[in-house]
């Protein structure tokens, strides 16, 4: 495992060249044998303050790995995501399988046989594996939805061995080398002509790695192509046909394999000869102090009795197969983990309950997960990396921006974080850059101990060695470093020592000498025998786990409330369970419950509607002029229409709002809301205005004492919730809600699902409206002004999230009888009316917090 630069003092060992001095040594890749499958021409992209790809051109041929490498933010993602449609080139064209565009979409590509797997991985956390891949697929290649699950396990099988995945599983609980696994698997189900693969070895484990190359070699076999990203230089030796190095956006030249050797490959990428000469500075040749960190008898999920010191200015190495609590024992020792046991700082006892209680003791912790639980997106780069050390730059609160600017910039600088300046988005940086900055984070807290997980996943060969010198400088300021990496050539490098894990225990420990590659390997294989395979996360399957799988619970869960309050109802009171009863309380709840169904629609993609109340009440008033008295069969219809012409404009000027204009949901629709108020309001100060009551009579029709409305209530509930799981609408309504910039990776048109949800919003306040008819009668403009935050209520409680992607018709017309039950049930008993306040208020937030706990325990698990 050579995948980085053996070099103790790496910056001074390091002789500037100019480019071209590194060059001629090597060949120039034959481009014209075989035929070209993707090919870029004179590609060019710039961002705010970086020209990200200067005028790059690229051929790709059938049955070759192309590999692109280059240092971070040296432009592979950005070319690549050209290649593939998901980012935009100012110019050049895009050509695959012999037919050429300039502005390819993510469909156009995918259609035309090129797949890729992104570095972050582009599926949406609230659908199930099964879900995103069938997503994924190009529309010719996609089976029926009722298909997707056998189809989905039949493609997960092939990698049952070193990953088992259950297909059924919401891709929001997969670990990330899980994630990765489904990624790639799907990828290339799709059967592609090119596959672009950027840096997918950086979460896999080792025998998925080998799993992975021996499907690329039967993809380029069967005359396929592969374009191959990776800072691991091995890998790219081991695999590659051809090597493209990409250096600051361009294209220093495309190479045979074959004719350039690792250290060639080196040198080119960096743009200087760089001396790979390894000298190891091991604690012998180091001073170190007293015992800084020790924990006695920490036992957890996974781990047990594990004792562990740490010396000030030692660095402790965590090694082992994966899976063997290695990585527990570490997050457990940063605050993301249950555990017993005493952990000491010093001369001080810690409780690392959580990171800001490990922080707060003295521990720093850097994730091995940076996509979810490093980079804070939507902060800058500053802001990311001061975070932890607001303390120290702030005064009676107060943050010191000098005092921020000046540290984060010096680490920024001693990191070599290639950014237009420290106040851009961090998710605008490239992988390996965003890495620097949580690295920075960790660093900037000063604390005493570091716990660093895979510090330098995803970081190019030159910034590698930059993060060893910056971790060996803290420990020789006199921190306690510890180390897990999936990297025996990394620990070897940085370690005193090396503690290797099996069965979550300490199995052995390496000091000295045996410190080194070979040995770390062949303890970490002779340890243990049984590899962990990747998977869903925990094999044991708790009660909160199960029931916060299903979107359903929460529909349960309020049916059984709902009975309780019924029986205690019917105890008290003879009347409660008659027909006249119902045959009042029905049409009520038909009327929240169609506001509840509409407002679920826009709460699927993460929106929200408070017009909905405002809108029934301009309905009301609107068919109090033209659903006037005695008109025809024929006008009534005529009249319905109008009525669902309105309130879709009304949607599509909400969606106008969000999408076009941009206005945040809550604010646009809290526009709309106080518009149609006034719009209703115009058009009938005071309730007046005779509706039809033919028309009336006619939606007010009764089966018994069951309103027919309240039975089309139902059948909407049940559609819609069939239609959200079975129906390509349904799953983009879902995707959208999830996660939607990669919703639209996969293809699926955000703009145009969002304009569907506001517009058939707000017509599912058509029934809702018409059932006020009957309630008034007239004209009346405020009627449905109370409904707005019932609607909202009543989806809540049916288990809507409010950032989207969860939730359920039925659920919502749960919610709605519940809510409805209440309100009766207060009445039957006696009780003053401010126990529905009460009531409701106390459930909502008894539900709110049960779906919020089931959710966060699943996730973690
Ligand atoms: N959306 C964006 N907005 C602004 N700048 C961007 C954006 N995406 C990428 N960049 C910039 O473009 C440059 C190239 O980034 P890119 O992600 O392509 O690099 P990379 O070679 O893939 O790096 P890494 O190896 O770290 O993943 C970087 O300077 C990056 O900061």
């Amino acid at each position: 495992m050579v995948d980085m630069l053996r070099d103790g003092q790496t910056t001074g060992a390091a002789t500037a060249m100019s480019p071209s001095a590194v060059e001629p040594a090597v060949g120039v890749a034959d481009e014209t044998s075989g035929r070209t499958v993707l090919r870029l021409d004179q590609v060019d992209k710039r961002y705010p303050g970086v020209h990200a790809i200067k005028s790059v051109s690229l051929s790709v041929r059938e049955g070759q790995i192309h590999a692109l490498v280059g240092q971070n933010g040296a432009g592979k993602s950005t070319l690549v995501g050209i290649a593939a449609g998901s980012v935009h080139a100012d110019s050049g064209t895009v050509e695959i399988d012999g037919e050429s565009t300039q502005s390819p979409t993510p469909t156009w590509c995918r259609e035309r046989g090129l797949a890729i797997v992104y570095q972050e991985p582009a599926l949406l956390p609230d659908l199930t594996v099964a879900e995103n891949m069938r997503l994924g697929m190009p529309v010719h290649a996609r089976p029926a939805i009722g298909d997707q699950i056998a189809w989905a396990e039949e493609i997960l099988a092939r990698w049952s061995s070193v990953a088992s995945i259950d297909a059924r599983t919401p891709v929001r609980e997969l670990r990330p080398d899980a994630r990765f696994v489904v990624e790639i698997a799907r990828a290339l189900a799709e059967r592609p002509k090119v596959i672009v693969l950027d840096e997918p070895t950086e979460h896999l484990l080792p025998p998925a790695v080998a799993e992975l190359f021996t499907l690329i070699a039967e993809h380029t076999a069967a005359g396929g192509a592969v374009v191959y990203i990776s800072h691991r230089l091995n890998e790219v030796k081991q695999i590659a046909d051809t090597v493209s190095v990409l250096r600051d956006g361009a294209l220093v030249g495309s190479f045979d394999a074959e004719d350039v050797t690792e250290q060639d490959v080196v040198n080119l990428v960096v743009g200087r000869e760089l001396d790979r000469t390894f000298t190891r500075v091991t604690g012998a040749d180091r001073i170190m102090g007293e015992e800084l960190f020790a924990v006695t008898d920490l036992s957890g999920k996974r781990f047990d009795g594990i004792d562990l010191t740490v010396r000030a200015g030692e660095i402790v190495g965590f090694a082992g197969v994966e899976g063997q609590g290695q990585r527990d024992v570490l997050r457990a020792l940063g605050g993301l983990g249950g555990h017993s046991g005493t952990v000491r700082v010093g001369d001080r006892t810690i409780d690392p309950s959580s990171p800001a209680a490990a922080l707060h003791g003295g521990v720093a912790y850097l994730t091995h997960d940076r996509h979810v639980e490093g980079v804070l997106s939507g902060l800058s780069l500053r802001e990311n990396a001061s975070l932890s050390a607001l303390g120290r730059i702030s005064t009676a609160g107060v943050v010191s921006r000098m005092r921020e600017r000046k540290l984060t910039g010096e680490t920024f600088r001693s990191m070599r974080v290639k950014a237009p300046n420290d106040e851009v988005d961090i998710a605008t940086l490239s992988g390996g850059n965003q890495q620097k900055v949580v690295l920075s984070r960790v660093l900037l807290s000063d604390s005493d101990v570091i716990l660093a997980d895979e510090p330098t996943q995803g970081v190019d060969i030159g910034a590698r060695e930059e993060i060893y010198s910056i971790l060996r400088k803290a420990a020789a300021a006199g921190k306690a470093i510890v180390v897990l990496s999936s990297s025996a050539a990394e620990l070897e490098q940085l370690c005193d020592r090396v503690l290797v894990f099996s069965r979550g225990q300490i199995a052995r420990e390496l000091v000295g000498d045996d410190v080194n590659e070979h040995a770390i390997a062949q303890a970490a294989l002779s340890a243990t025998h049984s590899r962990e395979k990747a998977g869903t996360g925990t094999g044991r399957v708790n009660f909160w786990h199960r029931m916060s799988r299903s979107d359903l619970t929460p529909g349960a869960i309020l049916l059984i409330a709902t009975i309780i309050l019924g029986i205690i109802a019917a105890t008290q009171s003879d009347t409660y369970l008659t027909g006249r009863n119902f045959s009042l309380v029905l049409p009520l709840l038909a009327t929240l419950a169609f506001f509840a169904i509409a407002q679920q629609v826009v709460m699927m993609i993460g929106g929200i509607d408070l017009s909905v109340g405002p809108l029934a009440g301009l309905l009301v008033v609107v068919a109090s002029f033209i659903l006037s008295a005695y008109r025809t069969p024929v006008g009534m219809i005529l009249g319905v229409i109008v009525l669902v012409v309105v309130a879709a404009v009304v949607g599509a000027v909400n969606w106008s709002l969000i999408t076009v204009v941009r206005i945040n949901p809550l604010i646009a629709t809290l526009v709309t809301f106080t518009a149609l108020q006034g719009l209703a309001l115009l058009m009938r100060p005071l309730p007046a205005g005779q509706i039809d009551p033919f028309f009336l009579s006619y939606v007010s029709g009764v089966w018994g004492f069951v309103p027919v409305m309240a039975v089309v209530a139902i059948v909407v509930a049940v559609v819609l919730e069939y239609c959200l799981f079975r129906t390509t609408f349904g799953i983009k309504l879902r995707a959208t809600g999830s996660a939607g910039p990669t919703a639209e990776r996969n293809g699926v048109r955000t703009r145009w699902v969002t304009l569907g949800a506001y517009v058939g919003c707000s017509v599912l306040i058509v029934p809702a409206a018409i059932l006020l008819m009957v309630q008034s009668g007239t004209g009346n403009a405020s009627i449905g002004d109370s409904y707005t935050l019932a609607s909202i209520g009543a989806a809540v409680l049916g288990g809507a999230s409010i950032f989207g992607g969860r939730g359920s018709f039925i659920g919502a017309f749960l919610g709605a009888v519940l809510v409805t039950q209440i309100n009766t049930v207060v009445q039957f008993l006696g009780l003053p009316l401010y126990w529905q306040q009460w009531l409701l208020g106390g459930l909502t937030i008894v539900a709110a917090a049960f779906y919020s706990k089931s959710r966060t325990l699943t996730e973690r698990s």
